[in-house]
């Protein structure tokens, strides 16, 4: 897939400032149960995935397979009365150990999230030079007015922004949403982050202005060593940004590995029904809508959650349930019959 209306680039973005040795981001065997009327639901079960330093990584799946609810537990932003237990490292943070004041210097510089809708990142009654400002000063109270401004006008030349005086002096109302989106990625950008979590970046945008995004975020990973997640319902959107995928299913991470080797040849049955399901997919197609669906996090199935859809289950599906392994140097499935998948035949169709 090539990446249409490449953005131009203007090289005056600053490094982050965190980064370090370890992962960027280190999720170990995390559980998340949220709190409802029927009682606890358990939502993400044994999640395990690494993005290793100036990564790209993402995170995709069927709609309520937990990917924001992955991104959330890293940030611990999920709702009032969630259990996390595990393991999360972010940017060398014990994020589920931090005191609440640390955690909230690590969500305003070095971890910022990126959300699916700008609208929601930005205030509607402020000016969007002050928001920038106020987001570069949070991060950096030591920064000076002029300086801050001075970061803002540059950052937002950085994501392509024309303009961007007249701009900063502009209020949310008047911008494009494709215009919004980056500058919420400016102002992220302005906390110089080392990790960046995007939840669905670019799904209320339009196809041409969703590879724009995609070509930014890529370029900023490139050019500034910024590591990236992005939870993505779309294939379209990885194939040529992600360096690697984790593909979660029910609240599980099923299959993973170099996004290339995932996409051409699958080990999970799910990925792979995912792209059979897609004609064209092994250049990268959306997730369509394999037959039946997925559990609810209500139903705990007692062994393979895919087991119901899967095109090749077998009696010890239904009663075992299958721990992510390697199966290939670099990639990873929990399929108790990983080895009968391979390359997904041209074309897809069922
Ligand atoms: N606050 C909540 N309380 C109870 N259940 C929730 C809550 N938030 C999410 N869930 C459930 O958790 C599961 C995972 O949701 P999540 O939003 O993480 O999935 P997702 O893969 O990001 O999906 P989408 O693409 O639709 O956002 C779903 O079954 C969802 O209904």
């Amino acid at each position: 897939m090539k990446i249409r209306g490449a953005v131009k680039t203007a090289a005056t973005l600053r490094p982050p400032a965190g980064g370090g040795a370890g992962a960027a981001l280190a999720m170990r065997d995390v559980e998340v149960s949220l709190p409802s009327a029927r009682g606890s639901l358990r939502i993400l079960r044994g999640v395990t995935f690494t993005v290793g330093r100036g990564e790209v990584v993402a995170v995709a799946g069927e709609s309520g397979s937990g990917k924001s609810t992955s991104i959330l537990a890293a940030l611990r932003l999920l709702p009032p009365g969630a259990r996390v237990t595990g393991s999360i490292v972010l940017d060398g943070e014990d994020v589920l150990a931090m005191p609440r004041r640390g955690l909230r210097g690590l969500r305003a510089g070095r971890a910022r999230l990126v959300f699916q809708d700008p609208w929601r990142a930005l205030h509607p009654m402020k000016r969007i030079g002050a928001q920038l400002v106020e987001s570069a000063r949070t991060a950096d109270p030591g920064l000076s007015a002029a300086a801050a401004r001075e970061l803002v006008e540059h950052t937002l030349a950085g994501v392509g922004i024309p303009d961007p005086p007249a701009r900063m002096r502009s209020y949310p109302h008047e911008i494009s949403g494709g215009q919004a989106q980056r500058i919420v990625i400016a102002m992220a950008l302005v906390a110089r982050p080392a990790v960046l979590l995007c939840d669905e970046p670019t799904t209320a945008l339009d196809v041409t202005t969703q590879a724009q995004i995609l070509e930014l975020l890529r370029r900023l990973n490139r050019e500034l060593g910024i590591s990236i997640v992005i939870a993505t319902h779309d294939l379209d959107v990885i194939a040529d940004v992600a360096d690697r995928l984790v593909v979660m299913y029910a609240g599980e991470v099923v299959e993973e590995g170099p996004t290339a080797e995932v996409l051409s040849a699958p080990r999970h049955p799910y990925t792979w029904s995912l792209l059979r399901a897609a004609p064209g997919a092994a250049e990268g197609g959306r997730l369509r809508a394999i037959e039946g669906r997925p559990p609810s996090p209500a139903e705990e199935p007692a062994g393979c959650a895919f087991a119901a859809r899967c095109p090749s289950v077998h009696e010890i599906c239904t009663t075992t349930r299958p721990e992510p392994r390697h199966v290939l140097p670099g990639r990873a499935s929990a399929c108790l019959r990983a080895e009968g998948y391979g390359p997904v035949p041209a074309g897809g169709g069922r």
